[in-house]
């Protein structure tokens, strides 16, 4: 029997656009389903609206540095309402931009939810549709305490949708999304509170950068209380009030984001029903994002792999070259660039030193750190360093490990982390020529 279209998506984040276009490149006959907006978490409530809201708040960061370079004169003051209203139009010219391109690479689109029927089969706008594959690419959603008062949090979902900013904000949870938002939120003039249940923020990223990320929030005002958590929130006439464990007093809030981690979306998606198995929450799949029914594949944030755009990107696209076309490669997950988009920023590639000494042992791993005032903040009046790391095997020399802080980390990282990709030597840096002058040339000079 010939099935209605050779390959059908289910969610339009980007693991299944960069799949469903990649697919439909070959030739093959895609159609994409997407029950809320074109795009998914990245483009809708993740990496874009935050970026453009950190960027936002970086005018207040250069309105403070201006002094120092000759500026002077009234402050432009920050209008949220205008703010959200030009990012939402621009977001909805990047929705129809993708919709275009679907229609132009000849895929359909349909605005629904679907739920698997069969191995073959989905189930949307009450029509059964048949296809030779099925992709599922359907995401995660934020994860929540279970303490009493938890229904007066809110997630990263709300916080693009806040009616107005907060004046004081506590943050549960001192990761990527807890540690971005608190140092936006800093830069329109909230307070900030983060509490983190491990021993520091960011933990995971080398300890350089998790203790110079520390250092520059606490300097910009945001207090960080790590090793606890909270054990109950009151709804206060005034505040939300936040009971903390192992800390004297409560702290109290106007508003309480919850930023804990996130789960897949498997929910009534009827995976039991055709035999797709989960571990550790989420969809189980081989090195090539085949589920256990072996012509249903999922790819990004709903399998248990890295949480990130570009990774979920790099499957959809490893899936529809292995599957469609002419050649099969797997996702190299152990040179996955990062950044965090704080203020300083913070971006990391490879191995941190902890895990360089577990995996090679101490002795066989060097490390080179570089602290520095950027030249910028000669003038800004703001005390901020720079910082560059890196991790060598002394086996072979070769670098295997990058981390960053400081202004345009993530900027800087893009290209070293091909470099480390490629296997590039400590030796092999030393020779190469910076630019002068910028902060990245620093890394050439590490002895
Ligand atoms: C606040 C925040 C900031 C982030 N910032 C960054 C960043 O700076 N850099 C980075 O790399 N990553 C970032 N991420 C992570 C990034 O957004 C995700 O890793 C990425 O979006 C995952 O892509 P995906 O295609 O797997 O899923 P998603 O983007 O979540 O897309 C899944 C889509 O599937 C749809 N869907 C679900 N179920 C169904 C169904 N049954 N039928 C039809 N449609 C369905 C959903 O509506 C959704 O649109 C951020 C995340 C958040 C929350
Ligand atoms: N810049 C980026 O690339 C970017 C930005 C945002 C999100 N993301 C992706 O989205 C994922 C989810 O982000 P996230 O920040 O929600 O998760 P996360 O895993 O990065 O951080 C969760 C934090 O919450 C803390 N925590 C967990 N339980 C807690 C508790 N009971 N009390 C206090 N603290 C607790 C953890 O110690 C951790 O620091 C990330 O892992 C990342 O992959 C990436």
């Amino acid at each position: 029997m010939t099935e209605d279209y050779d390959l059908f998506v289910i969610g339009a984040g980007p693991g299944g656009l960069a799949a469903a276009k990649q697919a439909a490149h070959y030739g093959a006959r895609v159609a994409i389903a997407e029950a809320n907006y074109l795009g998914g978490t990245c483009a809708n409530l993740g990496c874009i609206p935050k970026k453009l809201m950190v960027y936002a708040a970086d005018f207040a960061h250069y309105a403070d540095a201006s002094e120092g370079y000759g500026w002077s004169g009234d402050r432009p003051q920050f209008d949220w309402a205008k703010f959200v209203k030009a990012r939402d139009q621009a977001m909805a010219q990047f929705r129809q931009n993708h919709e275009r391109s679907l229609i132009q690479k000849g895929i359909r689109l349909i605005h629904d939810r679907a739920v698997l029927i069969d191995a073959h089969t989905v189930e949307i706008a009450d029509q059964k549709i048949t296809a030779d594959k099925i992709l599922l690419a359907v995401g995660s959603h934020p994860n929540k305490l279970n303490i009493p008062g938890i229904e007066h949090t809110v997630t990263s979902d709300k916080m693009f949708h806040l009616p107005q900013l907060p004046q004081k904000i506590a943050i549960i949870g001192g990761g990527y999304i807890g540690v971005e938002f608190a140092s936006a939120l800093r830069g329109f003039g909230t307070k900030v509170f983060v509490i983190n249940n491990e021993h520091c923020i960011l933990n995971g990223f080398d300890p350089a950068i998790s203790n110079a990320i520390h250092n520059g929030l606490t300097q910009r005002g945001i207090e960080i209380a790590c090793s606890t958590t909270v054990k109950e929130i009151i709804a206060g006439d005034r505040a939300l009030q936040l009971t903390l464990s192992d800390h004297p007093t409560p702290i109290t809030a106007d508003l309480v984001l919850c930023a804990i981690g996130r789960t897949a979306n498997l929910d009534n998606l009827g995976l039991e029903r055709v035999g797709v198995e989960i571990d550790r929450d989420a969809i189980a799949v081989d090195a090539h994002s085949r589920t256990s029914q072996p012509n249903i594949f999922a790819v990004g944030d709903c399998t248990n792999r890295k949480q990130l755009t570009p990774v979920a990107l790099s499957e959809g696209r490893a899936f529809a070259d292995t599957i469609f076309g002419d050649y099969a490669w797997t996702v190299d997950y152990d040179s996955v660039p990062s950044a965090v988009c704080c203020r300083p920023e913070a971006a990391s590639v490879g191995m941190t030193e902890p895990q360089a000494q577990a995996h090679f042992g101490e002795a066989a791993v060097r490390c080179y750190q570089s602290e520095f005032q950027p030249l910028f903040h000669s003038l800004s009046g703001q005390n901020e360093k720079a910082l560059i790391k890196l991790v060598v095997n002394c086996s072979n020399d070769q670098v295997i490990g990058i981390h960053i802080v400081g202004d345009q980390a993530a900027e800087m990282l893009q290209g070293f982390a091909l470099a480390m990709k490629k296997g590039v030597t400590k030796q092999e840096i030393d020779y190469t020529i910076g630019i002068h002058p910028s902060s990245a040339e620093e890394i050439f000079s590490m002895r």
